[in-house]
């Protein structure tokens, strides 16, 4: 029994979903199919996720919603008009688009709903469909399907006690379509997870029904070395440990949310990120375990939007609980960190972008220099991180000497590297606008 996730570009419109109809009828083991919001037709599309979050904005504001509400409805008009579907359907759809805008609710419970739409109603078009073809298939709400969730509205996380309850849903007849990117609360409100979240769905109903493979159907052939919208016709990857996928999506291999794997991992489930395009490619299969081969490096991964808050003071060697009264400023403050190199009288703590906003800059250097007194301490912003991810490369010979080669040939400056914190990865920063050539030389280094 497989649990089969189609994401936004795999359900963007009518013809993809015919395809996805295709993949569903040409194997009978795949009984439980996650959806995600229709994604984007081309790369100047929009994704309906995004028109929502602007329909939901614009309506809590007092401002014009009306031109995002009639988008968001003709995409689902020509989704509906396209599959032949009956015209009830879209009235059903209207009613409970305005149904849940016009609720009288908190915003953020508002906005979470909204949020929801895409994905809910996609199910229910899919189904529909999927019934139309001869199919025997049922749209089932992430409530009935057990989904309980923490109250964190567009973070939310699986509540443990789900997953064994959901076991029971083998026995249903049929195929169950589910919509993605959301679950309830114990008190039934409905809280999305974050942005990509329905990756994280269909790895929560894979372990949740001990699926025997949890297919994550996208727009690629597989997950590449590097994102291929840096480098031309990358790599492929035919096999990844959970650690090493887990790093690289962390690491900005968008392909696959890097909170989706805990469920999979948790349960070992085996994952596939497979082609909607192009269903008879092998596409990568994650797994607990694999052979190491010579190749010690799997992928390299990158991403933009961090900076570096750095702190220096002579002694701090010798000061007990220093890293823990820094990091409990910014714990204080509600900001979580990445990464956290520090040396004898310095440390530098890896940050979001996002997380520290220019007034919670402000306090934060306050409060280190008032509570801490340190000899310095700065904000850089602009910092890109590139993590080098494989097994068994924290122990192979001469990886490091390779990727700083790359880095000086590309003229790119180190800023910090962590190394040894982890089994699988290496982390370099560099400044955000050197990021595309670094990667380009690294992937001649490790992959050409
Ligand atoms: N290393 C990588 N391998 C494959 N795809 C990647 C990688 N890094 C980034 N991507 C991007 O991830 C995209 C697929 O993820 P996403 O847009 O979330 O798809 P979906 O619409 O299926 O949810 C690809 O089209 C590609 O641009
Ligand atoms: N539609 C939601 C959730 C999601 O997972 O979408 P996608 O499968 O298109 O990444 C979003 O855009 O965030």
């Amino acid at each position: 029994m497989k649990v089969a996730k189609f994401g936004g570009s795999s359900v963007a419109n009518a013809t993809q979903i015919k395809k996805v109809a295709e993949i569903i009828k040409s194997d009978p083991e795949r009984k439980f199919i996650v959806v995600s919001a229709p994604g984007k037709r081309d790369s100047n599309d929009f994704k309906m996720t995004d028109m929502l979050i602007n329909m939901g904005t614009a309506y809590i504001n007092n401002e014009n919603y009306e031109e995002y509400y009639s988008i968001v409805l003709k995409r689902f008009k020509d989704i509906i008009d396209e599959l032949n579907l009956s015209s009830l359907l879209l009235e059903e759809i209207e009613r409970s688009i305005k149904q849940t805008l016009f609720e009288n609710v908190s915003n953020d419970v508002k906005m979470d709903s909204v949020k929801a739409i895409g994905e809910n109603n996609n199910a229910k078009i899919i189904s529909a469909y999927l019934s139309d073809i001869g199919l025997t298939a049922n749209y089932m709400n992430p409530k009935q399907a057990g989904i309980i969730v923490s109250d964190e509205p567009g973070n939310a996380q699986i509540l443990p006690e789900s997953l064994p309850k959901m076991y029971s849903l083998r026995e249903q007849e049929g195929i169950i379509v589910i919509p993605g990117f959301f679950g309830y609360t114990n008190k039934g409100k409905l809280v999305t997870f974050s942005r990509g979240g329905s990756d994280i769905t269909g790895s929560i109903v894979a372990a949740g029904v001990q699926a025997s493979l949890y297919e994550n159907f996208t727009d690629v052939n597989s997950v590449y070395t590097v994102n291929p919208n840096i480098v031309d016709n990358p790599k492929e990857i035919t096999e990844l440990t959970y650690k090493e996928m887990r790093e690289l999506s962390y690491a900005g291999f968008s392909v696959f949310h890097d909170e989706a794997l805990i469920p999979a991992i948790k349960a070992k489930i085996p994952v596939c990120i497979k082609n909607t395009n192009n269903p008879d490619a092998k596409g990568t299969l994650i797994l607990a375990e694999r052979e190491v081969n010579d190749k010690c490096v799997s992928g390299i991964a990158s991403d933009t939007g961090f900076c570096s808050l750095y702190v220096s003071k002579y002694l701090m060697n010798r000061e007990i609980g220093f890293g823990r009264k820094l990091l409990h400023i910014l714990e204080d403050e509600g900001i979580s960190f990445e990464h956290a190199p520090s040396g004898i009288d310095d440390m530098s703590v890896i940050i979001r972008e996002h997380r520290l906003t220019p007034e919670k800059e402000e306090l934060v250097i306050k409060r280190i220099n008032d509570e801490l007194h340190p000899d310095t301490v700065s904000l850089q912003r602009g910092i890109a991180v590139v993590m080098i991810v494989g097994e068994g490369l924290v122990k192979t010979v001469g990886v490091a000497h390779r990727a700083t080669s790359a880095f000086y040939n590309a003229n790119v400056n180190i800023e910090m590297i962590n190394q040894g914190s982890s089994e699988v990865s290496m982390m370099f920063g560099i400044q955000a606008v050197d990021m595309d050539k670094a990667i380009r030389s690294l992937y001649q280094a490790f992959f050409e």
